[in-house]
């Protein structure tokens, strides 16, 4: 079997070599390569895999991306010559929701919502609303739920099917304190998410609240949002995912508190649970075991903390999240480098990689970090949260 995949999946190469004969291509190039003779494509969502790639893929009888979302594949075509379609469901949950707790405790230090000083109590007075509740969404909610922040959820295919109308409600939404975009890129059917915050909708937002988009970049409509940005007093903004990608309006960088080039997912652990899932995937298909597991391969990491708070600080909370995972880092490189010149799909490409950049940092998730808890509460917490925890007796 002759397997084709994307030069950007770690442990590629290791996996699907004990499937066939494994091949690693570059997402730019494969509108010039031969790949009549590939069995099996491998990608992620640079791919885009439309009618023309699909009738060049003329022996091809499995495609699977290493992501969540799965916009990039042309269902129809690619049901049309029966082949078996995959995608990684949840791979990279986890570290979208670690980017989005992230990106708003910076946020609402930034605009004195919070304070260092301040006991994580002062969360409770906060609501955030989340739009597209799926395996991302929810974790979101389990993060600021655990925090003790009002919650209000909107996802009506949902709504729908677990007739709860609780589900659907938009108005709630828009007016929460923070507001979490992670639905997928719907432009068909009863509820299309494709500028879902339109100039209408994105005119209601206050500049009190914030407003994070890490779901596809289509959601908002990224002309409307500039022109109300460059009108009026508008929410602290964070982008990880834009229109039109990788071509963005680079004009709306400067009103961005945080700006990241669609990399909310790239934790090491998010991109390689979605190769690994793709290889079991793969393997199920050609009735061959999986014998290789992602634990094998991650390197190990481990850092300690231990944390005497009674109750929880603001402080020690962002000490904890920020020592796995400091945005401000990311944001202040997109930035820079987006100053210099457009070169949004290279930096993404090389994000945290060491394979691309010789001085990427590797970007783990919460579960790397073991934090020594004195109190119980504060333990149950930072567990809910995705650190592993011991407590102090
Ligand atoms: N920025 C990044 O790096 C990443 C972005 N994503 C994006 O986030 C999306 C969500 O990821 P998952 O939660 O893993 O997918 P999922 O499929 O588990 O959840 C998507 C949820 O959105 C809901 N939804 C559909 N139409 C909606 C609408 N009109 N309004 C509100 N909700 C709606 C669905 O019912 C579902 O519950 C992906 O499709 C992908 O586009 C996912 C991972 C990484
Ligand atoms: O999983 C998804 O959906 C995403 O948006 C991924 O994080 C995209 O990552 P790449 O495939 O573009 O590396």
């Amino acid at each position: 079997m002759h397997i084709f995949y994307d030069d950007n999946m770690p442990f590629a190469k290791e996996v699907f070599s004990t499937l066939g004969t494994a091949q690693e291509f570059n997402h730019a190039e494969i509108p010039h390569l031969d790949v009549s003779g590939v069995d099996a494509l491998m990608i992620r969502s640079t791919t885009k895999v439309d009618e023309h790639l699909v009738e060049r893929l003329t022996q091809c009888k499995y495609v699977a991306t290493a992501t969540a979302g799965y916009n990039h594949l042309d269902l129809e075509a690619l049901a049309k010559t029966n082949k078996g379609v995959y995608h990684a469901a949840g791979c990279n949950a986890q570290a979208v929701s670690e980017y989005a707790l992230s990106a708003v405790l910076y946020a609402l230090l930034e605009t004195n919502k919070i304070r260092l000083q301040d006991p994580i109590t002062v969360l409770q007075n906060l609501s955030v609303g989340i739009v597209g509740v799926g395996q991302v969404g929810s974790r979101v909610a389990q993060k600021f739920t655990a925090l003790g922040c009002e919650i209000h959820l909107y996802d009506p295919p949902r709504a729908k099917a677990e007739n709860n109308a609780a589900l659907n409600d938009f108005s709630a939404i828009l007016d929460c304190d923070i507001i979490c975009l992670h639905a997928p890129l719907v432009k068909t059917g009863e509820t299309p998410t494709e500028h879902l915050f339109d100039a209408n909708v994105l005119a209601q937002l206050k500049p009190e609240q914030i407003l994070l988009n890490a779901g596809r970049g289509e959601v908002i409509d990224n002309q409307a949002l500039l022109a109300l940005y460059e009108s009026q007093a508008m929410p602290t903004l964070i982008l990880d995912v834009w229109e039109n990608e990788p071509n963005i309006l680079s004009a709306l960088i400067p009103h961005c508190l945080i700006a990241t080039p669609h990399i909310a997912g790239h934790s090491l652990e998010g991109k390689t649970r979605g190769t690994f899932m793709l290889y079991a995937w793969l393997a199920e298909q050609v009735g061959q075991p999986a014998t290789l597991a992602m634990s094998d391969f991650l390197p190990k990491c481990h850092k300690a903390y231990a944390c005497h708070d009674d109750v929880l600080s603001v402080e020690s909370l962002t000490t904890l999240v920020w020592a796995v995972y400091d945005i401000a880092i990311d944001n202040r490189e997109f930035v820079t480098e987006m100053a210099q010149s457009p070169c949004f799909a290279e930096l993404r490409k090389a994000y945290r990689n060491p394979k691309f950049s010789s001085t990427a940092m590797v970007r783990r998730e919460f579960s790397v970090l073991e934090v020594t808890c004195s109190s119980l509460v504060t333990q149950d917490i930072l567990g809910a949260l995705g650190f592993v925890t011991t407590r102090l007796i």
